[in-house]
């Protein structure tokens, strides 16, 4: 088995929400304690990045803050590579409440059998960089590149690295009722999203009534 760490990016304003979403209680466990049992499974080190390390200390997870501040996603993507203890690391969002741990599994495999840099989704609405699968060695470096030339957008370097896209159609097998890149920004994006989970009863946490 290839060692995967997971980094949950959870390093933003959360302005839309206007309170840190991350935190916010989905189904009675907050969001990145969701996010993380979820994950768990598919992981060998899972950590999260954060601006803010108090404020997640008591849910007991490894937490790392931004080597470089105030550079929006692409930092906290820097960070990830910098810090993971794995040789891949699955990278997801903090407002994703059905990251798919499927869909990582099978961005790992396609990652190490075509001997390629990231393997992400890609969907109609493009690539899903805060829910894919990036090989630190050969990321690390290139992130660092994009970064030193002023670059913030989180695929910048994409055309320095062999990038797999996961299409459509193997998505659909993996993730049937395309929740996984399913985010909440909004107050209503969240309160949309809780009435999805109880629709789903496999994405109700355990114990739920
Ligand atoms: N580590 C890290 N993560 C970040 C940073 N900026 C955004 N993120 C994360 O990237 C993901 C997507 O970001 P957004 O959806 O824009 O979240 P946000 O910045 O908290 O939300 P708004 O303030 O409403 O735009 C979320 O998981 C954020 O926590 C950052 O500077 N560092």
């Amino acid at each position: 088995m290839n060692c995967l760490s997971v980094a949950i990016q959870a390093g933003g304003g959360s302005k839309r929400m206007g309170v840190n979403k991350a935190l916010m209680s989905f189904l009675g466990e907050p969001l990145i304690t969701r996010i993380s049992r979820l994950l768990s499974p598919v992981s060998d080190d899972l950590f999260i990045i954060t601006q803010e390390t108090e404020a997640y200390q008591h849910l007991g997870l490894r937490t790392i803050s931004d080597e470089v501040p105030n550079m929006g996603a692409i930092g906290g993507l820097l960070t990830a590579m910098a810090q993971a203890r794995c040789d891949y690391v699955a990278v997801v969002a903090c407002d994703m409440p059905f990251v798919s741990p499927g869909i990582l599994k099978h961005c790992l495999e396609i990652l190490v059998d075509n001997n390629a840099d990231v393997a992400i989704p890609l969907t109609m609405e493009g690539y899903e960089p805060l829910h894919a699968v990036y090989r630190k060695a050969t990321c690390l470096p290139a992130i660092r590149e994009a970064m030193a030339a002023g670059k913030k957008r989180l695929i910048s370097w994409f055309s320095d690295v062999k990038v797999m896209g996961i299409t459509e159609d193997r998505l659909s097998i993996l993730d049937p009722d395309q929740l996984a890149f399913i985010n909440t920004n909004t107050i209503d994006d969240f309160l949309q999203a809780v009435e999805i989970a109880k629709q789903h009863p496999e994405m109700l946490p355990p114990n739920f009534d």
